[in-house]
């Protein structure tokens, strides 16, 4: 019997500034109803989900702390978490975490029934760390939070192996081989992707191009799906891609949002597809030769 189910990515247009959390929860629950209603066994929400996307804005104190869920899952938060075993689905989430310990990450959730199967910590910060007044908008991923220190964990979920990562780690190689060496087969990620980049304004056309190379390469190069899932549209005036993918292990583009709002995109996804690449030209096995690669983990080239 072939390991198939159907998933789901439902992109989210912008969150507004003063949107409440309910408000984003309640978009949330109605695409997972949409989902579960054309058969979907789970789906992507994007990064930071809950929110608006706030290191655009230079914040201290409580006008920044606000941004952050201190419990997972908290009142707002819980309905998603009901619904998910009300339907039997699994979902994907993206918040802003501050531990116990007052530490602070760009989180993703793995829930699957209403029960936290896993955890990932956003590992490549994008941004800057300081104010630079002559951006237009600030990305003070940087500033705001720490690298992820639970590496790149897989986990066994929906009869197979499921990754995470999140937005600007998808452009990063590394990422997905640290996945695939450890045999995930679907990687689930979400993303704000602005579509005007201050510093090289001269790639803006490519944005969307830059996001499909990268989710496509890294699906290819390691034989898995991605699911991905855009925050998009102009959310407070900072205009962020959407474009929303299903890939299968080939690279090839299964699903794909069509505009920047609320959408959710399904595709029917054969985990067994995964070995087509694996046991083929990406056979790690045979065709790795590490003992060349140590350039990758020295800390200076
Ligand atoms: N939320 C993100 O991780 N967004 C990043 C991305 O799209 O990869 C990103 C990268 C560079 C920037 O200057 C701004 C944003």
């Amino acid at each position: 019997m072939r390991r198939k189910l159907v998933a789901a990515v439902a992109q989210m247009g912008p969150v507004a500034r003063d949107e409440t959390r309910a408000s984003a929860v309640a978009r949330m629950c109605e695409m997972m109803r949409d989902a579960s209603g054309r058969g979907a066994r789970v789906v992507v929400f994007p990064e930071l989900a809950l929110t608006t996307f706030f290191p655009r804005w230079f914040l201290e104190g409580e006008a920044l702390s606000a941004w952050f869920e201190t419990e997972m899952p908290g009142p707002a938060v819980r309905p998603l978490f009901e619904l998910s075993q009300e339907l039997g689905m699994g979902f994907h989430l993206g918040y802003a975490e501050r531990t116990d310990a007052g530490r602070h990450f760009n989180t993703a959730i793995l829930v699957d029934g209403g029960r936290l199967l896993g955890k990932y910590r956003k590992v490549h910060l994008p941004g800057h760390r300081d104010e630079e007044s002559w951006r237009p908008f600030q990305h003070l991923e940087k500033r705001y939070f720490e690298t992820g220190d639970l590496g790149f964990p897989v986990f066994d979920a929906l009869g197979g192996k499921a990754g995470m990562c999140i937005c600007n780690d998808r452009r990063w190689p590394e990422t997905w081989r640290m996945l695939g060496l450890q045999g995930a087969e679907f990687v689930m990620l979400g993303y704000n992707t602005p579509a005007h980049y201050p510093p090289a304004p001269e790639h803006d056309h490519l944005q969307y191009f830059h996001n499909e190379l990268s989710i496509q390469a890294g699906c290819y190069q390691n034989g898995v799906w991605a699911l991905a899932a855009a925050k998009a549209g102009c959310e407070e005036g900072c205009d962020l891609i959407g474009g929303s993918l299903i890939v299968a292990p080939t690279g090839e583009i299964m699903a794909k949002a069509g505009g920047v709002e609320d959408e959710v995109i399904t595709a029917e996804i054969d985990l067994d597809r995964c070995a087509e690449i694996r046991r083929n030209i990406f056979d790690f096995a045979l065709h790795r030769e590490p003992q060349t690669y140590g350039l990758l983990t020295a800390l200076k080239p």
